[in-house]
């Protein structure tokens, strides 16, 4: 009956690491681990596993745990059966084969790694069913809609699910006329009135009236096409509309509410310290565009202050949990959160799991950007592109209260159709599924459409190389036929060696920063310009280019080279890892700076701007306050003892550090680098001037250096373009570029189906 015993398992045919990875191509030791572990935790549970006529279960079970731990690895939350049964899985070659200009006899001959062939779709889902026996609550695996899973993942994304589902079914407190009173008040010049008969609709107002009425709201749209702008008008129309509710309340109950707190308690948040930044000036300059259109006492009632998820849910010092979760949930009635696509799986479940379950979740980010470095891609699971359409009572929902014309959002749909059947062919779109939660905004007010970024960025998420090529071409012939110009061109390419392009932008961004006489104004140059590249190594990486950019600068025999860093002043610098105590986290920007202290002497301080300042001093009780003073300004002692003051005279610029910048000594920092040039990865809720995005120069070197998620994908291009504000100029070749352009990330998740189960 048994079709395994313990001589026969695969796990102890491959007794080594290193035989698992003479046969399968890009194993790490972390999967072997896991997969031995699985197999032995498993298998001794189960009694009858396969048949004598099945293929040996235990093989493609050890097999399927292997692929299980490379597919987390890779951020996926699991690993659809479907994508490994009948597959050829982990085979390698030499150099890519394109099997299909190639004989058998040719390919086999570049093979490396001989891979593992595995069973059909049946077989696997009987093996694995076969192995979840015992309580189900305590099955280390789940096997969900052919996905296999870890326990925890989905227990992460079910109750995500389940949170969302229990928010879209609550009833709307407020009155449609009265929505759509306040929609006209604060829409009073829409797009669609001016287009005409075939006017465009205004998916800002449209965008406003669907998260009003529902207790879960997701707003997703490109780089500048005004989420912020409209979720400061969606927060000003809430506020108006609880003042109303409030009006209809009796006057004691009204003294009860007024005196008792501010009327809406609302939570603004974003994945880092830089993006929270961002997401706070956002918010306060919409505001100041609409005083004298929405009334002061309404503006002066919208939160300006954001904060980041982590300092939402406070941190436990070495701890993967929060102080706020189930059982201690936040007390905000709405909570809008930017930057979404940054977020991953466990971090939004947890979230969720913090909030009161009537609070009002309102997500804002851009779908086609990066997924988040760890687990998950939850964004583009919920707002999938294009939309698939309303519900026929939401879509008269819009329309009363956005006063659109009969038909004209299902026209709208309608004519995406085409678009929606491409893609439900493709598997990727449910048929069927409403997406009443969901708006997308779609132009760009800081991209005009004509300019090359706005252009660029379109034709490389809809995955055009010709067309993104010939835009980067053009933009080339015009720059060199234009040379004398004084107003830069939007796009350009590189043309030449490193020295002949890198070195004028160095000159032009960097080099002034240490000669700025205030910090502050240091920080604002180095705002400006960004080198990104697609990965840390390489010749193209970087760690080579943050080493070329200094030594153009001259600092690579920095007067501080007894240094473990080899720091010196203005050198910018980026937090690698997280540190509680210090209040910094991984990604955070700083920048070296000269400070002369109380007696006169000098010191090189790391200085950060205000964000972790202010993110800092809310940290609640568990830290204590006096342990950072002594670690940080305050205590400006011994430690940089062993700076030469002589090489320091001269680039000194401040004796206290400015309003809104926090100081540290060097020594107590956490891991860091330079950051001249960094990841497109790293640089997600950022956004620059300039941006130089490098890419390795052959298929070879690229191929080399990605792994797992960190592919050289669309998503990772279009994440770099869009960084840039005003200036991109490209560093790659063709067949790079190509290669990007044509590769998709795709992360495999049951999100999708659950969450848009009609
Ligand atoms: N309807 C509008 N009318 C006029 N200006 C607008 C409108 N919508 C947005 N803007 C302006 O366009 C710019 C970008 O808007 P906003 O910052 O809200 O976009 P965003 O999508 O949040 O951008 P990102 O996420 O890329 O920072 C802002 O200067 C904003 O004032």
């Amino acid at each position: 009956m048994l079709n395994h015993n313990k001589s026969n398992l695969a796990g102890q045919t491959y007794s080594r690491f290193s035989q698992v990875k003479a046969v399968i191509q890009g194993v790490e030791p972390i999967d072997y681990f896991f997969a031995k572990e699985m197999l032995s935790a498993l298998i001794p549970a189960s009694t009858a596993l396969s048949s004598p006529s099945e293929p040996d279960s235990s093989s493609h079970l050890y097999h399927l745990f292997l692929a299980l731990s490379a597919s987390l690895r890779a951020g996926h939350s699991c690993l659809p059966l479907t994508a490994v049964a009948d597959q050829h899985w982990g085979r390698g070659y030499t150099s890519p084969v394109n099997a299909d200009s190639k004989t058998d006899e040719v390919i086999d001959q570049g093979v490396t790694h001989p891979g593992f062939v595995f069973a059909t779709l049946t077989q696997l889902h009987a093996m694995v069913s076969a192995l979840t026996i015992g309580a189900q609550d305590q099955q280390l695996l789940v096997l969900h809609h052919n996905n296999l899973y870890l326990r925890r993942y989905f227990q992460f994304e079910s109750d995500l699910e389940q949170a969302i589902k229990t928010r879209l079914v609550v009833q709307c407190q407020y009155d449609n006329d009265d929505i759509a009173q306040c929609i006209e008040a604060l829409f009073p010049n829409t797009e669609e009135e001016q287009g005409g008969a075939s006017g465009e609709i205004d998916w800002q107002k449209v965008a406003v009236a669907n998260a009003i009425n529902k207790n879960f709201s997701v707003i997703a749209g490109g780089p500048g096409t005004g989420k912020t702008y409209t979720v400061t008008k969606l927060l000003a129309a809430l506020v108006i509309l609880e003042d109303n509710n409030l009006e209809e309340k009796s006057m004691a109950e009204k003294e009860l509410t007024q005196q008792d707190a501010p009327m809406l308690n609302v939570a603004l948040v974003a994945p880092t310290g830089k993006a929270a930044q961002r997401l706070s000036e956002s918010i306060v300059k919409a505001i100041k565009d609409f005083t004298g259109e929405i009334d002061n006492k309404v503006l002066a009632q919208i939160p300006t202050q954001a904060q980041t998820l982590h300092r939402l849910l406070g941190v436990l010092p070495n701890s993967p949990n929060f102080r706020h979760n189930e059982d201690n949930r936040l007390a905000y009635d709405i909570v809008l959160i930017d930057e979404v696509s940054m977020v991953d799986l466990p971090l939004m479940t947890r979230v969720f799991r913090a909030l009161k379950d009537h609070a009002k979740v309102i997500l804002l980010g851009d779908a086609d950007q990066l997924p988040s470095v760890a687990t998950g891609s939850v964004l583009a699971d919920i707002a999938p592109r294009p939309h698939g359409g309303f519900s026929a009572a939401n879509e008269q929902y819009l329309s009363q209260v956005c006063q659109l014309k009969a038909q004209q959002l299902s026209d709208y749909f309608t004519a995406n159709k085409g678009v929606n059947a491409a893609i439900e062919a493709k598997g990727s779109y449910r048929h069927n599924a409403h997406f009443d939660y969901l708006s997308f905004l779609v132009k760009s007010r800081r991209f005009d459409g004509k300019g090359g970024i706005g252009l660029l960025a379109n034709a490389v998420i809809n995955g055009d190389v010709k067309r993104s090529w010939q835009l980067l071409v053009n933009a080339q012939k015009q720059a060199l036929q234009k040379q004398s110009s004084q107003i830069p061109a939007e796009l350009s390419m590189a043309q030449g060696e490193l020295s002949q392009w890198l070195a004028p932008l160095v000159k032009q961004y960097y080099q002034p920063i240490e000669k700025c006489t205030t910090v502050s104004e240091a920080f604002a140059l180095l705002a400006q310009f960004r080198v990104l590249c697609a990965t840390r190594q390489g010749d193209y990486g970087v760690e080579r280019l943050n080493e070329i950019i200094k030594d153009y600068l001259g600092k690579n025999n920095s007067p501080f080279g007894q240094h473990q860093h080899s720091l010196y002043h203005g050198q910018p610098i980026m937090i690698n890892e997280n540190d509680y105590r210090l209040g910094l986290y991984n990604g955070d920007i700083g920048i070296m700076w000269s400070v002369v202290d109380k007696e006169g002497k000098t010191h090189l301080m790391a200085c950060f701007e205000d964000n972790s300042c202010q993110e800092k001093s809310r940290e609640e009780s568990s830290f204590n306050d006096s342990a950072l003073e002594s670690l940080t300004s305050e205590s400006i002692v011994n430690e940089s003892k062993d700076i030469d003051d002589k090489t320091l005279a001269g680039t000194v610029s401040t004796s206290i550090p400015p309003q809104g910048v926090r100081q540290i000594l060097p020594s107590r920092l956490p891991k860091f680098e330079s950051v001249y040039a960094m990841t497109i990865h790293k640089t997600q809720g950022s956004e620059f001037s300039h941006v130089a995005m490098v890419l390795s120069q052959t298929h070879g070197e690229q191929q080399n250096l990605q792994k797992g998620s960190k592919l050289l994908s669309r998503e990772l291009l279009y994440t770099g373009i869009t960084r840039a504000k005003k200036q991109l100029t490209l560093a790659a070749s063709q067949g790079v570029w190509q290669q990007g352009v044509t590769t998709q990330v795709k992360r495999y998740s049951g999100l999708t189906i659950n969450v848009l189960q009609p």
